[in-house]
């Protein structure tokens, strides 16, 4: 027996892989709270819902009082006379129960919907306003999971929890006076068994919350292993690694199983526990019935009506357990979805910014110190350079060095923890965000195109452009010519990252947006690095275009682009440790100069290296070769 009740109650496992972020725990009322502003456009609509409610239960009043006129009037004294009159009520009762019974319905599916939209989006804007540094941190299938599944569980909570809760209450309260009405001594002895139901639905309530708190990770790690998995799906075959990938989802698969059952097992003795506690109240009653009818103080109809009403009333009560296990189990989903909402962004724009529109392009990084939230070592110390107006800047450095971290903090992802980036003499942080980034335009390495058309990937730099504008653009990457190639030309899809695309000619859209989007300063992250020779050297020309006359900062390993550059900056660990041009870094025959030998190992000593490629642009009469 023991074994039996710690099989019943025994609780899920926890999930210990750490692929989601747990959510602190609440109270079920702090969480009603939190989301009841969220129901205010619903109000209304819900108090009309309300009172529908409250219809209903009094037309199934009247329907059973009809029962026991029924019996009473027509059938006991066989009087036919009566019964046309009680049949036509019984027929418009129905058919009004009817009509009540679709309004509800409908009305409460529309207002739920509508609020889990507004709720929906809300979190998803949400979302977006928060730092790059959260998805970095974040696995996005668990995101997912909360904006998809957990956000209906709010709706449950503040309207349809409240609205089945006033329905229960009105059912109570309107069968629970006419069984005294009928009875009242009958109507003592039913009420007996009420506050027990209470008892039980509380001691079940907090078991069911901690295993739809389990149940709600779980199917969060379901979709992080999902997302990841799937999103690196050539990756994964390549390495062989689809059994490992497949037991690592089975792994969390299986704990959410284990607790839905735990949860299940909960759930489904309250039914038969609740259903006990009925007979064994409808068995005392009928006693007790027996004596009342044997004393005249009841009649059978009565007798037989005080029974279903009882009946009728034992369904709203048992509902309110059911519906407090609901809340609680809804509550472990809030949760989830609080814990997002809680979340602030990072990086803000200030209350009062400086009015900015566009910039010269001057960008002074004063002697910034960098280390990325929740991690102990600084990762840039101390930098400080000037990229001058119109001219390129290329930082160069080994891997890891701080390179991209840099454009990270240009572009206000994230703030310097110590000094300042100032953009035409304004720090960044006094400007709005928004303001910030329209003067920038970025090329990366890896392209972020969107699942859309390639129209819609170049637009991206600038919605409004017109179409002269963006086949001029597409002209200046290097892009208008394959694009005519393509079934669809400009309406041909991309696919999800633009995988239907080939890497140079990706870039090359990219090259696009940031043209068509003539932003005055210019951030290029590797722009070359995933490309092979040939695609490099077709990305050059196109590239230089982008830079002319814009404030450029250029991150790369390939030494061409770099060689373009007016000033170099080479990052050791995240200190600058040499500036100057190509041939005065080669000169000091340190880092740059190791870094430049090691990629061109045949070129020993040379202070001016070959052209490679096509001519650079001459950039004002300053390029080094
Ligand atoms: N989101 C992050 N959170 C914590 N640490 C990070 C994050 N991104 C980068 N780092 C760390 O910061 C350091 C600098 O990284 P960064 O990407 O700026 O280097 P990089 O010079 O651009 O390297 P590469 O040439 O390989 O791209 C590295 O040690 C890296 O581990």
């Amino acid at each position: 027996m023991p074994g039996l009740v710690n099989w019943l109650f025994r609780p899920a496992e926890r999930d210990t892989e750490g692929l989601v972020e747990h959510a602190p725990v609440m109270r079920v009322r702090a969480v009603i709270k939190r989301f009841w502003p969220d129901a205010r456009p619903f109000r209304g609509w819900l108090l009309l819902s309300l009172l529908l409610v409250l219809i209903s239960p009094l037309l199934d009043t009247a329907a059973i009082w009809l029962f026991k006129v029924l019996i009473d009037d027509v059938l006991t004294p066989q009087n036919f006379a009566v019964f046309p009159m009680v049949a036509a009520a019984y027929a418009v009762l129905t058919l009004l129960s009817g009509v009540l019974d679709f309004c509800g319905q409908y009305l409460a599916v529309w207002i739920g919907e509508n609020f889990l939209h507004r709720m929906r989006t809300r979190v998803f804007a949400h979302l977006h306003t928060l730092s790059v540094g959260f998805f970095d941190r974040r696995r996005i299938g668990d995101t997912l999971s909360r904006l998809t599944d957990d956000v209906g569980a709010i709706e449950s909570l503040v309207l349809s929890g409240v609205a089945q809760t006033f329905s229960s209450v009105v059912k109570i309260l309107l069968f629970g006076g006419v069984l005294f009405y009928l009875d009242w001594r009958l109507a003592l002895v039913a009420l007996v068994s009420v506050p027990l139901f209470w008892l039980v639905a509380k001691f079940f309530a907090r078991r069911i919350k901690d295993a739809a708190r389990e149940e709600r990770g779980r199917s969060g790690s379901i979709s992080t292993v999902a997302e990841e998995s799937l999103g690196n799906a050539s990756l994964i075959q390549a390495y062989g690694r689809e059994e490992a990938e497949v037991g690592r989802f089975a792994r969390q698969s299986r704990g959410n199983v284990v607790a839905e059952l735990s949860a299940a097992r909960i759930g489904a003795l309250f039914g038969p526990l609740t259903d006990l506690m009925q007979v064994f109240g409808v068995l005392a009653i009928v006693g007790v019935g027996i004596l009342e009818l044997s004393a005249g103080r009841i009649s059978l109809g009565g007798l037989l009506a005080f029974l279903i009403y009882l009946s009728q009333l034992y369904t709203p009560v048992q509902s309110l357990g059911q519906l407090v296990n609901r809340v609680f189990s809804a509550s472990a989903s809030a949760e989830r979805i609080i814990e997002l909402l809680d979340q602030k962004p990072l990086v803000q724009s200030p209350p009062d910014p400086v009015p900015l529109r566009r910039v010269t392009g001057r960008i002074d990084v004063d002697r910034v110190d960098f280390r990325y939230p929740g991690t102990t070592n600084d990762v840039l110390h101390s930098v400080s350079f000037c990229a001058p107006p119109g001219q390129t800047t290329a930082v160069v450095g080994a891997s890891g060095a701080g390179k991209s971290t840099l454009t990270k903090l240009l572009l206000r992802f994230y703030d310097p923890e110590r000094g300042r980036i100032l953009l035409d003499g304004i720090d960044l942080r006094q400007l709005d965000i928004a303001d910030l980034r329209a003067n920038i335009a970025i090329v990366l390495q890896e392209t972020l195109l969107l699942d859309g058309t390639i129209a819609d990937n170049i637009l991206a730099g600038r919605p409004d452009a017109d179409e002269r504008q963006l086949v001029e653009a597409a002209e200046a990457a290097d892009a208008h010519e394959f694009i005519q190639t393509l079934p669809e030309g400009y309406e041909t899809r991309v696919g999800q990252r633009g995988r239907l695309l080939s890497g140079g000619q990706r870039q090359r859209i990219a090259i696009a947006r940031a043209m068509i989007r003539d932003a005055p300063i210019l951030l290029l992250d590797e722009p070359t690095t995933s490309l092979d020779a040939d695609a490099t050297r077709r990305i050059l020309a196109p590239l230089r275009r982008l830079m002319a006359g814009r404030t450029t900062i250029v991150i790369s390993h390939n030494l061409l682009t770099v060689r373009d550059a007016q000033q170099i900056v080479y990052l050791d660990n995240g200190r600058i440790t040499e500036a100057g041009t190509h041939e005065e870094l080669l000169a000091n025959n340190t880092g740059y100069a190791h870094l430049y030998r090691l990629h061109h190992p045949d070129r020993g000593q040379a202070a001016v290296p070959e052209q490679q490629v096509a001519p650079p642009r001459p950039v004002d009469g300053q390029l080094p070769n």
